[in-house]
């Protein structure tokens, strides 16, 4: 039976649901392969679940990357005594391959044809025949490099972007919108299977697992990018030779996938707004005049000043004028060097904050150890549910302010409030406190918890602003919950769970099981870790010792982010 689309007076893809009516009820092709051995190892992002505080976006984490191992289910008889031949790649080795689907990272999974053997590849996508190069061997899967398309894949489109092919941000802008997101429903579909221990079989499983939310804004949604400075410009290997003088000019841009260390000048990005485009035009167009004196930092020499610049777009809450915040990141406090920017700059009507965080640190990372305000406000403002918030430059704030609406509304929803003003939310996770404050008037009171003490004096502000008086935020790392936290709040009657990317730390998994609230709503940004999450609640784990109390009433993937592999879920959990 295809799960029933939701109203949420949301605006769905036509496309979408005819292959919602396909949508398989059993794995999809490219998980029979495993059939014949009764577990595997899949490349998820996820380790044990002891994951260190951070202060990670959540669509560009650090990822404790590793290999999890699984079961598989049988969801029939079928393929049962059909085994996968043993086949052993070696490195270097070429292998024609046919994408199947993606999987984690946005990577295709392929199948060696008469052997079934498991080969990923970044920016494969299904339906494309191309040969690869056998790069990593890993215990049941190896990774290819792309060497040449042999035939494209299905659903292809013309990439927007000139970048398209080569940059780290987008890596499926030539694919129809309509298949990937199929695509994401896909893996969150496998994972809550495979690593959620969730059954096919269960009569209530295609209820609770609801069809993905689309992103009806598939360009100039972000309101956050950060561009690098780099001494030398990346330039993917065809085009080497014919710029090859291109290579040695400075760099503003994007980083090439999967490299720290190589920028892609970037002149435009179809991802942020408009406005946004033109500061980073007006940037490109001069930081490189010698008589400005401006040096790229260099990550390996660790020599030079600019290392970022960030844009972040808000809105004025009485205009709803767009607003922009400019952060230069740079390895050291020399505001003069940064004047002639500043002065260009500060004549766009948009630009109402010009921030330089100075991080003396040789990592690569864009939050200062010192923050300074060179022109304006040193916040921009957002709306959200109809509250505004004043974002900091090193706060965390949903990067698709758009798509944020729709997702704190699924939020509202699974929450169920009474309206009453009697209920009390624990809001884990909460960053600047903006899904907490979206419900605090309807409840009695919040409690939100969170390890970035910028965000929860952010937190703290945004409550004020808002007039919201039943509030409280505590700075505090959920990763290092002692057994007295449940006592540091009245009981709650709905826990929101929002973590970053390693998702849910044991102990904190440990104490809401003990805590036992009437419904966990949790939020996540990594399918993968949400699965293991949700199988710790529910089933429990001996090894863990965790007894599972809750039941998985519904999961439902949204798509913040078009053209990467991001997805984000919402699932609501009911004590049982
Ligand atoms: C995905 S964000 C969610 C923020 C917020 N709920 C929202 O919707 O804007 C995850 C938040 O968890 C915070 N965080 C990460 N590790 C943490 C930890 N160990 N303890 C508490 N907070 C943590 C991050 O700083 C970040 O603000």
């Amino acid at each position: 039976m295809a799960a029933i689309m939701p109203n949420f007076g949301l605006r769905q893809l036509p496309l979408l649901n005819k292959f919602r009516s396909t949508l398989p009820t059993s794995p999809p092709p490219s998980l029979y392969l495993y059939r014949s051995s009764s577990s595997m190892s899949l490349p998820v992002a996820v380790s044990s679940n002891v994951s260190s505080s951070s202060n990670e976006d959540s669509e560009e984490p650090k990822l404790n990357t590793g290999t999890l191992s699984i079961t598989i289910e049988e969801p029939d008889n079928r393929n049962k005594n059909k085994k996968a031949k043993p086949f052993f790649p070696k490195r270097g080795e070429t292998l024609e391959l046919v994408c199947e689907s993606l999987a984690f990272k946005g990577k295709g999974l392929c199948k060696v044809e008469e052997t079934g053997y498991v080969v990923m590849c970044d920016r494969a996508l299904p339906g494309e025949r191309f040969v690869g190069r056998v790069t990593r061997k890993k215990n049941n899967y190896a990774e290819v490099t792309k060497v040449k398309t042999l035939s494209p894949h299905t659903d292809m489109v013309e990439a927007p972007c000139e970048y398209a092919l080569h940059c780290g941000g987008c890596r499926t802008q030539n694919l129809l919108y309509e298949a990937q997101v199929r695509a994401k429903e896909e893996q969150v579909r496998d994972l809550v299977v495979h690593v959620g221990k969730f059954s096919y079989k269960d009569p209530d499983f295609n209820n609770m697992m609801k069809p993905i939310v689309p992103c009806d804004m598939q360009f100039h949604y972000r309101n956050k990018m950060e561009f690098s400075f780099g001494p030398k410009r990346w330039l993917p290997k065809e085009q080497l030779l014919e710029r090859s003088e291109d290579a040695n000019v400075y760099a503003l841009g994007l980083h090439a996938p999967g490299f720290f260390d190589k920028v892609l000048n970037v002149d435009k990005c179809f991802l942020q707004s408009e406005p946004a485009n033109k500061v980073l035009a007006a940037v490109q167009d001069c930081w490189r005049n010698h008589e400005l004196g401006l040096s790229p930092y260099d990550c390996h020499s660790h020599d030079g000043f600019m290392k970022h610049l960030m844009i972040r777009s808000g809105r004025d809450v009485d205009t709803k004028l767009p607003q922009l915040m400019v952060n230069f990141v740079t390895s050291s406090y020399k505001p003069e060097l940064l004047k002639p920017l500043v002065d260009k700059l500060s004549v766009f009507p948009e630009v109402v904050s010009i921030m330089n965080n100075v991080n003396t640190a040789v990592g690569n990372t864009s939050v200062g150890e010192q923050e300074y305000t060179l022109y304006g406000k040193a916040t921009i403002t957002e709306m959200l549910r109809g509250l505004s918030f004043e974002i900091s430059a090193n706060s965390f704030f949903q990067t698709n302010a758009h798509q944020a609406e729709i997702l704190y509304k699924l939020v509202e929803d699974c929450a169920d409030l009474k309206g009453d003003g009697s209920e009390i939310v624990l809001d884990l996770f909460c960053g600047t406190g903006t899904i907490g404050l979206t419900l605090a008037k309807k409840v009695k009171h919040v409690y939100g918890y969170e390890v970035v003490a910028e965000a929860v004096s952010d937190a703290r502000r945004n409550a004020k602003l808002n007039g919201l008086h039943n509030a409280t935020f505590i700075q505090g790392d959920l990763n290092k919950v002692s057994e007295s936290f449940g006592n540091d709040f009245p009981k709650p009657d709905i826990v929101i769970s929002d973590p970053n990317r390693p998702g849910m730390h044991n102990n904190l998994i440990k104490l809401l099981l003990k805590l036992k609230a009437p419904k966990i709503v949790y939020v996540s940004c990594n399918p993968a870790t949400c699965a293991r999450d949700l199988d710790y609640l529910c089933h429990g784990s001996v090894e863990q010792k965790l007894n599972g109390c809750y039941t998985l009433k519904s999961i439902q993937p949204v798509d913040m982010f078009p053209h990467t592999p991001h997805i984000e879920c919402v699932c609501l959990l009911e004590l049982r």
